[in-house]
């Protein structure tokens, strides 16, 4: 668990739209960062939410390198030769004397509330269709939001936001200690009691990294999608950084019958996140398997926290 020391420093080497099955381009960024060597990733939603590592002009650096690299504005297209100016878009990209991108209203997005998931990696949950965690649902689901204007009471990114995607799969411990961890629970442990039982803590993640991307994207005042207190007090870095708003990850299976996971396991993985690390889930939590826990509040509200 890092402590709100120093930021690491990171980089984007690489971004790319990637055009998704379900509607929008996205933008995938790549970072190398100063504190471990992992391919920590920004999945971004907007074309003019911009990294400044990547768009800061390298010396000797060529219009055609920066395209390569993803750092252009607008969009690509064969026999595109200069990356900070798209004609057809009538935009160009300003910049100061020692190459920095400066912002801009109409070329850089700022300043503006912004949806943002921070989610670690979680292979079985997100490749290996597992129902012990509802990490893929939350995945997806940060996607939907962040694309929606609204759904419900709660309102979306409306194609703009960012899912930060740290490489901390199992709470940090990796997929072999975490796979450890489930024979643990499957032997009658919960996740908290796995963990410390291979002599790992509960959570062993480093949201610095988390908070470093999301300044480097220029992001300023986050809407964060989590359940987890440790994340919104994580993404806090005065001046920079604040959290304006916690709008809940509610599990489907608890809005509806047909949806979600519905899996014993599922409900013991929520049982401790909620009972044993505090998570801020507002419905009331009703288990098969266990009564009514009376919960703070009978609905689902988002923070306001200014
Ligand atoms: N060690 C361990 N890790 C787990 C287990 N189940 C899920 N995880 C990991 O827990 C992490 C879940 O991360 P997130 O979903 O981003 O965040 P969260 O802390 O659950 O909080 P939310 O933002 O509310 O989802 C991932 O790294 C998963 O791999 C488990 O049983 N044991
Ligand atoms: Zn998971």
């Amino acid at each position: 668990m890092d402590t709100q020391g120093s930021l690491p420093i990171v980089q984007c080497v690489a971004r790319a739209r990637i055009p998704t099955t379900t509607g929008p381009d996205i933008f995938l960024h790549l970072y190398a960062n100063d504190r471990d060597n992992k391919e920590h990733l920004a999945i971004v939603f907007g074309e003019d939410i911009r990294s400044r590592s990547l768009f800061k002009r390298r010396k000797n650096e060529t219009q055609q390198e920066r395209m390569v690299r993803g750092a252009y504005v607008g969009k690509l297209f064969p026999g595109r030769t200069v990356a900070d100016v798209d004609e057809n878009l009538g935009l160009e990209l300003q910049f100061d004397n020692d190459g920095e991108l400066r912002v801009e209203e109409k070329t850089t997005w700022a300043k503006k509330d912004t949806l943002v998931r921070i989610h670690s990696e979680c292979y079985t949950g997100e490749t290996a269709w597992s129902a012990r965690c509802d990490c893929g649902e939350q995945f997806d689901r940060a996607g939907k939001l962040i694309a929606l204007d609204r759904e419900g009471d709660i309102v979306g990114g409306s194609g703009r936001g960012v899912i930060v995607y740290l490489r901390q799969e199992g709470r940090g411990i990796g997929l072999g200690e975490k796979l450890k961890a489930y024979n643990l629970q499957d032997l009658g442990a919960d996740t908290v009691q796995a963990n410390l039982m291979l002599q790992h803590p509960a959570d062993g993640r480093d949201f610095s990294l988390g908070r470093a991307i999301l300044i480097d994207l220029g992001i300023e005042r986050v809407r964060l999608l989590t359940n987890n207190p440790d994340k919104v007090s994580q993404v806090e870095h005065p001046p920079q950084l604040h959290c304006v708003e916690r709008v809940p990850m509610i599990p489907l299976s608890w809005t509806s019958d047909e949806d979600g996971i519905h899996s014993s396991e599922i409900e013991g993985y929520l049982r401790t996140k909620i009972e044993r690390m505090g998570h801020l889930l507002q419905k009331p939590l009703k288990l098969h398997t266990m009564e009514n826990v009376p919960a703070s509040s009978t609905t689902i509200t988002t923070h306001t926290i200014i």
